[in-house]
């Protein structure tokens, strides 16, 4: 099982959870629109970051993004396998990477 897969399973177990001391089940607590406050802070400190040139640092910073896009998906409802289906056809193993960059942004 691959880290992803591993983190989206203990963070989907604190969903239920009280757990003193854990930060997953506090941000459940808070709630969605703090979750999501979290993502868009995450990600510009990735931006913030990578701007900078600073690969070590930028690093953290994807890894603070993903672990609280995981949050995000597990609250959401959202399986880590669909986005996982969804990369796997737009990489051309089950689908037409062609066809999806065809889509029109201005229909
Ligand atoms: N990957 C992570 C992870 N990445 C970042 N963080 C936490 O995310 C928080 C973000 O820090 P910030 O400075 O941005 O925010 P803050 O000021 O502390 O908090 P806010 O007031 O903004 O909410 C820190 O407390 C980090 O510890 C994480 N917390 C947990 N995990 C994973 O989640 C699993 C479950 O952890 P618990 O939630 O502690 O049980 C762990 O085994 C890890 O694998």
């Amino acid at each position: 099982m691959d880290i992803l897969q591993q983190l989206y399973e203990t963070v989907l177990e604190r969903k239920g959870e009280k757990r003193e001391g854990s930060y997953t089940c506090y941000l459940f607590e808070q709630g969605t629109d703090k979750i999501l406050k979290k993502c868009g802070e995450e990600c510009s400190e990735v931006i913030i970051a990578a701007k900078n040139g600073k690969n070590e640092e930028t690093v953290l910073e994807i890894s603070d993004l993903l672990y609280h896009l995981t949050v995000l998906m597990v609250n959401e409802g959202i399986d880590l396998k669909d986005v996982e289906a969804e990369l796997d056809r737009r990489h051309g193993k089950t689908g037409n990477l062609k066809t999806f960059h065809k889509v029109d942004k201005n229909t």
